[in-house]
């Protein structure tokens, strides 16, 4: 029988090259940098301009899907999953990076429905790295199949995770306490790509055995978490619960053993959920 959407993810696979073009194309200009909700969490009118890209060509062709963007959210629209066909969007994702022409940037596009993500796309565009998966059909870099690592030992693994943007000195010493935890295991190393989508495609990759962080958002890990199920991973709350993709929280590894191991060593601590937070629109 025919994928119902697989013209929807065809679309998601041209519109995010496309997005890719004009982000690389900006890595060559001037970008003038804004800030959200601290000194340090960036954002640039190409993360805008991009955004509103994505949305407009995926409203001319599915006039009656929803949308949930970073940075129409950051805009005040309301960050709300329904069980209608919801576009979860990161302009780029990495912005920092984007900022600083650190070449690590994506842009992720997640595709769900009845709140189950069915397709995911991540473009990193500097790497011009084409990851996708559709549910139940496997999980690709550039077409090619992905697998995660068969390494089940923790200390013999690569663990991903980032700092995220909240220089709060209690919540610093939360995320160094578990830093410091993992690095004792101890593991092989700890690195940090800068994006939670790329962090998580190197999980589906193989190149890395796990990532977690507390402080992501839905737009930064929707489409990566099917991309990561599909190459054999796994998904899981940093308190070893279900993963909860508006929690802002998260593990994602190639293997339930290695998941455990990190739960036990996480210092967890709870943020207010993404769609918990009312929309700043009157
Ligand atoms: O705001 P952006 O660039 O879309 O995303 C921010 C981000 O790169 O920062 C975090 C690193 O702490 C990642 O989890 C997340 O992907
Ligand atoms: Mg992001
Ligand atoms: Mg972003």
């Amino acid at each position: 029988m025919a994928d119902p959407w697989q013209n929807a993810m065809d679309h998601a696979v041209a519109v995010a090259r496309k997005a890719g073009e004009v982000v690389c194309d900006a890595l060559r200009g001037d970008r003038a940098v804004m800030t959200k909700s601290s000194v340090v969490d960036l954002v640039t009118q190409t993360d805008q301009k991009v955004e509103q890209l994505i949305i407009q060509s995926v409203k001319e062709k599915f006039p009656t899907h929803r949308f949930i963007g970073e940075e129409s959210v950051a805009a005040g629209e309301p960050c709300v999953l329904s069980d209608s066909p919801t576009w979860i969007i990161d302009p780029i994702d990495g912005t920092t990076n984007f900022v600083h022409a650190f070449p690590f940037v994506a842009i992720s596009i997640g595709f769900a429905i009845n709140k189950q993500v069915e397709f995911g796309v991540v473009f990193s565009c500097v790497e011009d790295k084409m990851f996708t998966a559709r549910r139940g059909k496997g999980a690709f870099c550039n077409g090619e199949p992905l697998q995660v690592s068969r390494q089940e030992a923790v200390e013999q693994a690569m663990v991903a995770t980032e700092f995220g943007s909240d220089r709060d000195a209690d919540v610093v010493d939360k995320i160094f306490q578990s830093l410091r935890n993992i690095l004792c295991l101890p593991v092989h190393g700890v690195r940090g790509a800068g994006s939670a989508a790329i962090n998580m495609c190197l999980v589906a990759s193989g190149c890395v055995e796990a990532y977690y962080e507390i402080g992501i958002h839905v737009w930064d890990v929707a489409a990566a978490s099917l991309i990561v199920s599909e190459a054999g991973g796994v998904l899981m709350d940093v308190d070893g619960g279900d993963v909860d993709l508006m929690s802002r929280r998260i593990i994602a590894a190639n293997s339930k053993t290695i998941t455990e191991r990190l739960v036990k060593a996480i210092v967890p601590f709870s943020l207010p959920r993404d769609d918990a937070t009312p929309p700043k629109k009157s």
